[in-house]
């Protein structure tokens, strides 16, 4: 294919916090020329582009090196796109709009164009009169919506020969010059943008030499596309998985009108597959000139997407273009080439009246006057080349395996009408051998994509069935993984009951610390009452010893007195007796006092007794509480260690149970990634299956097309054989040669016949096939969606998070009055760069 490749340009945006907070760090060095990237993270990579910007590139740098020379190409009467792609937060708005439309330095590409545009307009001659008109639409699941007028929010797109492809009831406003354009974009800010959504804004400038009557349209595409949306790890209902099939068709479109338009296999690209790729067909591989801004995070963090979006654009680089001006011609030109044509057709007049000429004398049997051989020769050499063209002239010429017409001398009218007739035969002929090499040739094409599809489904199919079974494994060590939890969550409740048990025994020990204080302090109580008592026998033991002694004492002075008495008395006789009585008394009252004091001492003996029994209980008690103390403090111990083995024990089940949670959700995340990625490819598979469909179709319209040419044939057969009777009235000889003539052109006709009924069986059996085929496919689909669903159940926590979009809007511009949309409401205005 010739043409222009379409031109890359890289961009890098410097890391965000999230990357930084994660610990990435920049892994690509740009060479010197700026346009070769090589990433240096987990892997080493390098890439190629037309321009590669590192993340320190400023917003003017972009414009001067890589998009100033679009708006050259767009007022030198060239269409032009500019793309903006990359991953999600890789800075596509930031480079097409800017942080700021109003900041001389953060503003994007889009303002400076629109700047740039209204400088050449003001430096143009006076004599060009220029029409800038602008619109601006947004797809969402397949739905285009006019940014001006947001009501409009389902728009077609239509097709046809004179237009191309254009949004039916898109509004186009005209604009004057720098401020209204912003006056313009500002307004549509407050109905644009979901990161889900692809923006387009077109520009078309049309200029007009008054003088001259020259004149020039084009159009420049400002494109920001979406970014992938994810299948979210929660609420993977149906109808959420649909929803972001919608959103990302366009997307999966565009790499696949990409790879088609590379790969030099496949004879069809699937432009109508998206309302993107269809409203942009032409900036991918047509009539325009077309740069992709690819945008990409330089962090190791998110290295994949990086590595993935610079795949794509080296992809995009080798997409073909044909732009060409769109340019009409001045009067003068139009003139020059008015006469051109005259003095041709004058030209040919005089050859077609040579050529009548030459045949007169032919048939009259004159033979041509040499003179005029000269004439027919020059017109031949100087004219034949611009004859106008007939496609099928030339063909039919050429084409030697047709039987050679015999030369027959009829009548001039029978003559003239029978060769008209041929001819016309002829060329219906040559038209259906081209159009059934056409079938064929579609046939073909057909045939390879079918085997290709079969491939991509064996594929499919095959990774399919690795995704089952990593699915069964996954779901094997999810069970594995739930019992263990369950395991230990049991050992966690058992650990937690010795734990309560633990903290019961600590408690027990508590209440036995405290009777065992209790039990010290009657103890130490008791100890005082009994020191006390043994005071109290000592005390009494003196006292008995004291009354003792004293009574002995008492007893010797009696005795002395006594003796004294008797000894010292007069009447012996007399107070003998009297003497003898008081010692009788003395003697019974000492009995009765010592008796007494016996009495008293043997109490308090008892007393005594009974006090060191008490005692030595008491010891007993206090060495029994003391055992019972120790044996307690060394339960305490024992349960102390126990309990601090327990904790560790908790502690380190808790630590596993942790990882064992954190597995199961790496477990779970991975289980989502393989849902969303066998979703991706049964969505591939969907669009396939339309494609197919799509052919499948075509080809029975070629079918039933070519039933129409048979008929339309037969209905030349029997014109034939009318020529044929009409012949029979001729005279013998000629009759003879006519017949001839019918015949061999009958069986021509025949053999064609043949041809054409052998291919519309072959088309029959294509067809028949490629059903069979289709309904396969859809089988398969449906095998795939049943299995996806199956699969899908188990994972009740995926979610889909619906983008953020900005609704409302009021009522629509009217053409060239854009004044009024700057006051309109305020309300889901997107911050990033108004
Ligand atoms: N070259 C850059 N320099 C400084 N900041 C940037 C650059 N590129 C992007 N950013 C910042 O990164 C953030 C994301 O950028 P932006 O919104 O343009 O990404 P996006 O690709 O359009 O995202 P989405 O597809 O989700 O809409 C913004 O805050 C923007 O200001």
């Amino acid at each position: 294919m010739s043409g222009f490749n379409i031109k890359v340009v890289c961009r890098f945006r410097p890391q965000n916090k999230l990357e930084i907070d994660k610990g990435g760090f920049p892994t690509i060095e740009i060479d010197e020329n700026g346009t070769r990237v090589t990433l240096k993270g987990e892997t080493t990579s390098s890439f190629t582009f037309d321009k590669v910007f590192g993340m320190d590139t400023t917003q003017k740098d972009v414009f001067d090196y890589s998009i100033k020379s679009i708006v050259d190409d767009v007022t030198a009467g060239y269409n032009s796109t500019i793309f903006a792609y990359g991953k999600t937060d890789s800075g596509k708005t930031f480079t097409m709009m800017g942080a700021d439309i109003n900041d001389k330095n953060t503003k994007g590409i889009t303002p400076r164009i629109i700047e740039q545009v209204f400088t050449r307009i003001n430096n143009a001659p006076s004599n060009i009169k220029f029409t800038v008109k602008l619109s601006y639409m947004e797809i969402y699941m397949e739905r285009v919506r006019d940014l001006f007028n947001p009501s409009n929010d389902d728009l077609t797109v239509y097709e046809d020969k004179t237009q191309g492809v254009y949004v039916n009831g898109l509004y186009e406003i005209c604009v004057a010059n720098r401020d209204e354009t912003y006056q313009a974009i500002t307004y549509t800010n407050m109905n644009t943008k979901s990161s889900h959504s692809h923006s387009i804004m077109v520009i078309t400038i049309i200029q007009k030499d008054i003088n001259t009557g020259a004149a020039k349209c084009s159009k420049l595409f400002l494109v920001d596309l979406a970014s992938l949306k994810k299948v979210g790890k929660t609420n993977s209902s149906e109808q959420a998985l649909e929803e972001t099939k919608k959103v990302n068709k366009s997307l999966s479109t565009l790499h696949m009108v990409i790879n088609a338009l590379t790969d030099g296999k496949s004879g069809h690209v699937p432009y109508r597959n998206s309302k993107l790729t269809h409203i942009l067909r032409e900036s991918l591989g047509g009539n325009s000139r077309t740069t992709f801004i690819i945008n990409c995070s330089p962090s190791s963090y998110n290295e994949a997407n990086t590595i993935s979006t610079l795949i794509f654009g080296v992809r995009a680089k080798a997409v073909k273009n044909k732009a060409k001006a769109n340019a009409d011609l001045s009067f003068a030109k139009l003139k020059a080439l008015l006469k051109k044509s005259k003095t041709e057709t004058i030209t040919f007049q005089n050859y077609i009246a040579a050529l009548e000429d030459e045949e007169n004398s032919r048939r009259s049997g004159k033979a041509s006057p040499e003179d005029k051989w000269d004439m027919l020769d020059e017109i031949n050499k100087d004219d034949i080349t611009t004859l106008p063209s007939e496609p099928n002239f030339k063909t039919i010429a050429d084409d030697t395996c047709r039987p050679i017409t015999p030369f027959v001398t009829l009548e001039n009218d029978e003559l003239e009408e029978s060769l008209k007739r041929e001819k016309k035969l002829v060329n219906q002929l040559a038209e259906k051998e081209t159009e059934l090499k056409n079938c064929e040739k579609l046939l073909e094409s057909s045939k390879e994509e079918i085997c290709h599809y079969k491939s991509q489904e064996l594929s499919l199919h095959q990774e399919n069935q690795q995704f089952i079974a990593e699915i069964a494994e996954l779901r094997l060590q999810l069970q594995k993984l739930s019992a263990e939890s369950k395991e230990k969550e049991i050992n966690d409740d058992s650990l937690k009951e010795t734990d309560e048990s633990v903290s019961l025994t600590i408690n027990d020990t508590a209440i036995l610390r405290h009777y065992l204080s209790n039990a010290q302090e009657s103890l130490n109580q008791y100890t005082k009452t009994i020191d006390s008592l043994q005071k109290e026998n000592q005390a009494l033991e003196k006292n008995k010893v004291e009354y003792e002694s004293r009574l002995k004492k008492l007893e010797e002075d009696y005795e002395e007195l006594f003796s004294k008495t008797v000894a010292t008395s007069p009447e012996n006789e007399n107070t003998e007796e009297a003497t003898s009585a008081l010692k009788v008394d003395l003697e019974t009252q000492y009995a009765s006092k010592n008796e007494i004091q016996q009495q008293e001492i043997g109490e308090l003996r008892l007393e005594v007794e009974e006090l060191k029994q008490v005692i030595s209980k008491k010891t007993e008690d206090i060495l029994k509480l003391s055992q019972n103390l120790q044996s307690m403090k060394e339960a305490n111990n024992s349960l102390l260690n126990i309990h601090s083995e327990c904790d560790k024990k908790i502690n380190y089940m808790r630590k596993t149970m942790d990882e064992n949670s954190a597995n199961l959700t790496a477990i779970n995340e991975a289980l989502v990634c393989k849902l969303q990625l066998s979703y991706e490819k049964e969505s591939e598979l969907e669009i396939v299956k339309n494609e197919a469909q799509e052919k499948y179709d075509y080809a029975l319209k070629a079918g039933s097309e070519a039933e129409k040419k048979v008929a339309i044939l037969e209905r030349s057969l029997d014109q034939l054989s009318t020529v044929q009777k009409q012949a029979s009235i001729l005279p013998n000889s000629s009759i003879c040669l006519s017949d001839r003539k019918l015949a061999a052109r009958n069986e021509r006709i025949q053999q064609l016949e043949a041809l054409l009924q052998h291919s519309q069986e072959e088309l029959i059996k294509q067809n028949r096939k490629l059903g069979e085929q289709i309904n396969l496919l859809r089988e398969r689909l449906q095998q795939a969606t049943s299995l996806r669903s199956q699969r899908v159940v188990p994972v009740s926590f995926a979610r889909i998070a619906r983008p953020v979009r900005g609704g409302g809007g009021e009522a629509a511009p009217t053409d060239c009055q854009t004044n009024t949309l700057a006051s309109s409401t305020e309300k889901n205005k997107r911050g990033s760069w108004i």
